[in-house]
C-alpha cells in the first residue's frame, strides 16, 4: 500500500523503531525556539551538565514578550524583560544562533524562518509553540511540542514519539474571488470543529489549496492545531520549489537540484489511504467571522449569531451561551452589524506580505472610520516589515490613520504592551478568540486581513465588498 507525505516525512527520519507499541525514536532536523517555553529546557540541560547535541540546529528567536514600539528602550513589562534577558544569556551560553529584538531576522517564530528558507520540504521542525504546524505549508512535519521535549531535543536531537493519525482535507475547486486562505480553515474548523483534528496530522489536499500562494498555506496550516490537530501539511510543489529558491539557507547549486528531486518525490502516493477525509467545495465558500469563544464557532459573514437552543450537542449549546454572555452578543444579530473598537491586522496566522499587500490594497485612498479608536498594523517578521516599507505600504496604512508596528507577537496574546482592555470589541487576523486572549475581558472575532480592513473603514464588520468604491466615496 501506498504512503501518505506524512508517513513518507515520519519514515525517512526514524532512528530506532519502536517495538510492541512503543514510540518510534525520530530525528529532529530543526528547532526554533522562542523566550517564553524555553527557560526550564535551558534550566534542565544546565542541571544535568549536558550541551546541546546539534547547537546549529537550535534557532531562537523573540517574539511573544517584545513591545511592537520603543524596541530600543527598555521593556515596560519586568517579566517580558527578564523573560527575554534569559534566552539572550541561554543562547549565549549554550552557543544558540538567536535573532533578537533589532535585528533585521527577529520576527514570530512561524514567520522569521520561512522567510531565511530555514523551513524546507521534508523536514520534521519542532518548537515549544503550538503553531509550529504553520511550517507544514512547506511539505515539513512541524510540530508543537512541551518544554521537557524541548529539552530532550537540546540534548539528543531527537524525539519519542507515536505514530500520528492522518486525514486529508480536500477542499476542491475554484474559491469564490473574495473567499481568501483564512475564510477556507475557518471554515474547515468550524465544520470538523475544534477536537476534529485530534490525534491527526491533517494534509491539505485539492485544487483550492494547490492554487495558493505559500503566505497562504501557511494561514491554512498554521490554524491545523485549531482543529486539535497535532500538524498539519501541504505537498511541496513548484509554488513552494520558486518560493525557497535564493533565500539564504536554501541549498544552492548542485544541492538545490538534489534537494528539488527528493521534494517531488513528498506527494501521498494514489494508493495511499488516509485514517479520515473530509471534503469541502471551494465554490460554496464565503467569508467567514467567528461570534463565539473558539475558533469553530464561526459563520459565513453574510449570517447572524445562531441561536445556542438550535445546537443539539449539549455540550456545544452551553458553550454557545456562554460565549454569546461573554461576547455580550445576542442570537439572530446579524454579524454585518456588529461595530467593533479595534482592528489588530497581524500574527503568525495573517502578518505576512500577502496579508499586509491585501489589507493596504484595501485602505489605500481610504480613512479610518472614526469610531474605530485603533488599528494595528503588525508584521510577523522585521524583513516582512522591510519588504512592506519597501513597497510604500507603510505610508499607505499611516494616511489610513493605522499604525504601523515593528514585528512581534503583538495583540495576538496579551504577554506585551499591546493588549485590549475589558469589553473591547476587535476583528483580528490572529488565530484564537479565547477569553481574555487579547487582553482581560476582551472580544475577539477571527477575520481575514480583508474583512479586518473593511471592517476598520466601515467601523461594522464587513467585507471589501461592502464598501463604497473610491469614486463614489
Ligand atoms: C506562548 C506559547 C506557548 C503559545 C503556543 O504554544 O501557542 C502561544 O504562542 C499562543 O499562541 O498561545
Ligand atoms: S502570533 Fe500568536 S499564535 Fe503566533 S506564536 Fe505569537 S502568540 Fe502564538
Amino acid at each position: 500500500m501506498g504512503k501518505t507525505l506524512a508517513q513518507k516525512v515520519w519514515d525517512d527520519h526514524v532512528v530506532r523503531h519502536g517495538s510492541n507499541g512503543a514510540p518510534d525514536l525520530l530525528y529532529i532536523d530543526l528547532m526554533l525556539m522562542h523566550e517564553v517555553t524555553s527557560p526550564q529546557a535551558f534550566d534542565g540541560l544546565r542541571v544535568a551538565g549536558r550541551t546541546p547535541r546539534h547547537p546549529e540546529l537550535l534557532i531562537a528567536t523573540e517574539d511573544h514578550n517584545t513591545p511592537t514600539v520603543n524596541i530600543d528602550c527598555p521593556n515596560p513589562d519586568a517579566t517580558s524583560a527578564l523573560q527575554l534577558s534569559t534566552l539572550e544569556r541561554n543562547c549565549e551560553e549554550f552557543g544558540i544562533r538567536l535573532h533578537g529584538l533589532g535585528d533585521a531576522d527577529q520576527g514570530i517564530v512561524h514567520a522569521f524562518a520561512p522567510m531565511l528558507g530555514l523551513t524546507q520540504p521534508g523536514m520534521t521542525i519542532v518548537c515549544g509553540d503550538s503553531h509550529t504546524s504553520t511550517h507544514g505549508a512547506f511539505g515539513a512535519l512541524a510540530f508543537g511540542i512541551g518544554t521537557s521535549e524541548v529539552e530532550h531535543v537540546m540534548a539528543t536531537q531527537t524525539l519519542s514519539l507515536k505514530p500520528f493519525k492522518t486525514m486529508a482535507v480536500n477542499v476542491n475547486g475554484v474559491l469564490p474571488p473574495d473567499v481568501t486562505a483564512k475564510d477556507v480553515i475557518l471554515a474547515i474548523i468550524a465544520k470538523i470543529g475544534t477536537g476534529g483534528g485530534q490525534g491527526y496530522v491533517i494534509e491539505y489536499r485539492g485544487s483550492a489549496i494547490e492554487h495558493m500562494t505559500m503566505d497562504e498555506r501557511m494561514t491554512i496550516c498554521n490554524m491545523s492545531i485549531e482543529a486539535g490537530a497535532r500538524a498539519g501539511m501541504i505537498a511541496p510543489d513548484d509554488t513552494t520549489f520558486t518560493y525557497l529558491k535564493g533565500r539564504p539557507h536554501a541549498p544552492q547549486g548542485e544541492l538545490w537540484d538534489m534537494a528539488v528531486d527528493y521534494w517531488k518525490t513528498l506527494r501521498t502516493d494514489d494508493d495511499a489511504v488516509f485514517d479520515k477525509e473530509v471534503t469541502l467545495e471551494a465554490a460554496e465558500l464565503a467569508p467567514f467571522v467567528t461570534w463565539g469563544t473558539n475558533p469553530g464557532q464561526g459563520v459565513p459573514i453574510s449570517q447572524s449569531i445562531p441561536d445556542p437552543d438550535s445546537f443539539e450537542d449539549a455540550t456545544q449549546r452551553n458553550a454557545a451561551h456562554r460565549a454569546l454572555d461573554y461576547m455580550d452578543l445576542e442570537p439572530g444579530t446579524p454579524m454585518k452589524s456588529i461595530p467593533v473598537d479595534t482592528v489588530f491586522i497581524g500574527s503568525c496566522t495573517n502578518g505576512r506580505i500577502d496579508d499586509l499587500r491585501e489589507a493596504a490594497a484595501i485602505m489605500k485612498g481610504r480613512k479610518k472610520a472614526d469610531s474605530i479608536h485603533r488599528v494595528l498594523v503588525v508584521p510577523a517578521s522585521s524583513r516582512i516589515r522591510i519588504q512592506a516599507e519597501e513597497e510604500g505600504l507603510d505610508k499607505i496604512f499611516e494616511e489610513f490613520g493605522a499604525q504601523w508596528r515593528n514585528a512581534g507577537c503583538s495583540m495576538c496574546l496579551g504577554m506585551n504592551p499591546d493588549q485590549m482592555v475589558a469589553h473591547e470589541r476587535a476583528v483580528s487576523t490572529s488565530n484564537r478568540n479565547f477569553e481574555g486572549r487579547q487582553g482581560k475581558g476582551s472580544r475577539t472575532h477571527l477575520v481575514s486581513p480583508q474583512v479586518a480592513a473593511a471592517t476598520a473603514v466601515m467601523g461594522t464588520i464587513c467585507t471589501p465588498a461592502d464598501l463604497p468604491s473610491l469614486m463614489e466615496a
